[in-house]
């Protein structure tokens, strides 16, 4: 059995540092907030930074981290006997990861997702993933996703979330082990349209760059933002997800946060494609995860496996894929086939 108030974080990159932050400094009564926390960290430098200076200096720097938090270099040691184990680990690798901390893991453990990825050749949301890898019943999973760049929840910034599961006891249990100050959990049991709206909002940010990276304004950025939730919408739908889950903080919420920001990464991704670099340069100018790049294929995989149109995604898939040239792509950004005409997005 494990202990209810340990938990463990499976990735020490911005958003797993800041998620553990968050945790660490959660108002809730006792016993519902966690009293240790222990993140995985691949590398010896920076779990040595968490456990001995409270601090994450590559990816937060600055920032000082609860004294209940440290790192270990072990997964499975980090997931040993806690009573929730926290992914945020790239959406590429969450297979792998978890395939070192299975037989480790607790049978009553709880396993929350952060991230916000497709894994390609099988297009499985992360539930999915965990579910098959771990052995998981539905009751034991939450996604956490929302309006949440980790730098400004890092800083203290309020912001608001969603925590989604099959069981609302298990999301209740995940928002109050969140909750804070200036964190305010949201909950529902809408798994697929909040891994969903996480997944697909970061295409949509790469479009929304591209149209920075051209020089466009306010009017095409709108109308990108608008189909993307649009087309976001008719895959949640499709995948069997709620479509209300879109108007709110898992769907619009963290689209306009990340087509807005010039903290997301994957607007800056697409900032540098619409000045003329490659997908390929792009993520080599930036050190962080870029997701949209990564899942796009995955997305539009789907989407032609359930027959939804995703025209902004068709047309990121290409473009990751190098298939459309730099000067086109204002022009291809707001293209749509005649046949669409007359429904509403
Ligand atoms: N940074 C943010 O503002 C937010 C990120 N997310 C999501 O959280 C997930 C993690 O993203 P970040 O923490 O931002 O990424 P990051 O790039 O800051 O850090 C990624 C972490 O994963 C580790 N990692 C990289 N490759 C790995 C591999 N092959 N195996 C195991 N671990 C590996 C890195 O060492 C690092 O600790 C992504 O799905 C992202 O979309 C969600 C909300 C906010
Ligand atoms: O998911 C995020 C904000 O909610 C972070 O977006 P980026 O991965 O584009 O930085």
């Amino acid at each position: 059995m494990s202990d209810p108030r340990t938990v463990a974080v499976l990735g020490a990159g911005s958003w797993g540092s800041a998620f553990a932050r968050v945790l660490g400094l959660s108002t809730s009564p006792e016993p519902a907030r966690a009293s240790e926390i222990v993140m995985w960290s691949r590398r010896a430098e920076v779990a040595e930074a968490i456990t001995e200076r409270h601090e994450n200096p590559e990816y937060l720097p600055g920032i000082t981290l609860p004294t209940c938090v440290r790192a270990v270099t072990d997964a499975a040691e980090a997931v040993r006997g806690a009573g929730v184990v926290v992914v945020a680990v790239p959406a590429q690798h969450v297979r792998e990861t978890l395939r070192t901390v299975c037989a480790d893991l607790a049978p009553d453990a709880v396993v929350v997702s952060l991230v916000k990825g497709l894994e390609r050749g099988t297009d499985a949301r992360m539930s999915q993933v965990c579910a098959e890898e771990l052995g998981l019943s539905p009751d034991r999973f939450a996604v956490v996703s929302g309006p949440n760049l980790a730098l400004e929840i890092a800083r203290g910034e309020p912001t608001a979330t969603v925590v989604a599961s099959a069981s609302r006891a298990t999301a209740e249990r995940i928002a109050a082990l969140t909750a804070g100050r200036t964190f305010r959990p949201y909950t529902n049991t809408d798994v697929v349209g909040v891994e969903i709206g996480g997944v697909v909002k970061n295409v949509i940010a790469l479009a929304v760059g591209i149209c920075d990276g051209q020089g466009l304004g306010d009017n095409s950025k709108a109308s990108v933002i608008t189909r993307g939730l649009a087309e976001t919408t008719r895959l949640a739908v499709a995948l069997g997800g709620d479509p209300a889950t879109m108007a709110g903080l898992a769907g619009l919420g963290d689209l306009v946060a990340t087509c807005a920001s010039p903290l997301s990464r994957n607007r800056t991704a697409g900032r540098h494609i619409g000045t003329g670099l490659s997908a390929e340069e792009a993520v080599a100018a930036m050190s962080q995860t870029a997701e949209g790049i990564k899942s796009v294929s995955a997305i539009v995989h789907a989407a032609r496996a359930h027959g939804v149109e995703m025209p902004i995604s068709e047309l990121m898939d290409r473009v990751v894929a190098g298939d459309v040239a730099v000067d086109r792509l204002a022009e291809l950004l707001l293209a749509r086939d005649l046949k669409s005409e007359g429904r509403t997005a």
